[in-house]
């Protein structure tokens, strides 16, 4: 059985600058697995390269098996891909957003309705169906989004920083989603992340990422134990293994998707 998320050797160059710098790790079937580390760790290019959005200038990855040099259409449809970016039209209903979607990706008319009723409900936003998205709360349209992603079935869902800038009650709703997944299907989940809280609630395993690297990877518990303290956080884990305070809540990145949020909801 092949690993869902093969990763080896992998590397991007900038210019002269290495965003992500020979970088190796595999992903099992059904796993929730996190990238986690500061900004400019080279998080959202790996998640780029793993989705084809961007070429890697060096190393392998595979899904399922499958190179993605050489089946990149055909790995395309094997993710949903969740971008940090507002991917839903505010101007239509939650229901025409998904409806949408399934005419885009060509899903055979007979099962679009049953796809659209089972993502409604799956995410808890039957009610608000026919509600312009642009009456939904941020943790609303972050649920509708994994909708978008998961509508085609994928076997691999892929979100950067899929929480960012939520409240801690809409968080909490995107990790119950995010549970439910688990639990209910077989996808394999690979998320980008700042928040420790959102790597130990969520995750099987955690790769922590600096300046273009790996500094570490395993369990949480692994990952705390390899820093020989009893008593250890992921907080403390974060500045063993790069040498940062990992700061939550005030990046550049974050205020600008907060204000491109609020920009686009107002
Ligand atoms: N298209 C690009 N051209 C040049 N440099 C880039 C490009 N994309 C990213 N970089 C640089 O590569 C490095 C890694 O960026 P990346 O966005 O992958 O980091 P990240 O870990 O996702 O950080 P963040 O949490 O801020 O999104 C950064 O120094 C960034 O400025």
């Amino acid at each position: 059985m092949p690993y869902s998320i093969e990763v080896k050797d992998l590397r991007k160059r900038f210019g002269d600058y290495d965003a992500v710098n020979c970088i190796n790790f595999n992903i099992h079937e059904g796993e929730v697995f996190a990238l986690l580390g500061p900004n400019g760790a080279g998080k959202t290019t790996t998640i780029r390269m793993i989705t084809t959005l961007l070429p890697p200038t060096s190393g392998e990855i595979k899904i399922e098996g499958f190179d993605i040099k050489k089946h990149g259409t055909f790995i395309r449809r094997l993710i949903g891909y969740v971008p940090q970016a507002l991917s839903a039209d505010s101007t239509l209903t939650g229901y025409e957003n998904l409806l949408f979607i399934t005419k885009l990706l060509r899903l055979p008319a007979r099962e679009r309705e049953e796809r659209i009723r089972y993502v409604l409900d799956i995410l808890n936003l039957k009610d608000a169906a026919n509600r312009l998205v642009r009456e939904y709360s941020g943790g609303m349209v972050r649920r509708l989004e994994i909708g978008q992603a998961i509508i085609h079935r994928p076997r691999i869902l892929v979100l950067d920083e899929p929480t960012v800038g939520l409240d801690p009650v809409a968080r909490h709703n995107v990790w119950d989603v995010l549970n439910i997944l688990r639990r209910e299907t077989s996808l394999t989940i690979l998320i980008t992340t700042h928040y420790m809280e959102e790597a130990e609630t969520i995750c099987n395993r955690v790769a922590i990422m600096n300046r273009g690297h790996i500094a570490a990877l395993g369990t949480p518990d692994e990952l705390k134990a390899m820093t020989g303290k009893s008593d250890a956080t992921l907080e403390d884990v974060f500045t063993f293994f790069t040498g940062n305070q990992l700061e939550t809540g005030g990046s550049f990145n974050e205020i600008r998707q907060i204000r491109r949020r609020i920009q686009r909801f107002n």
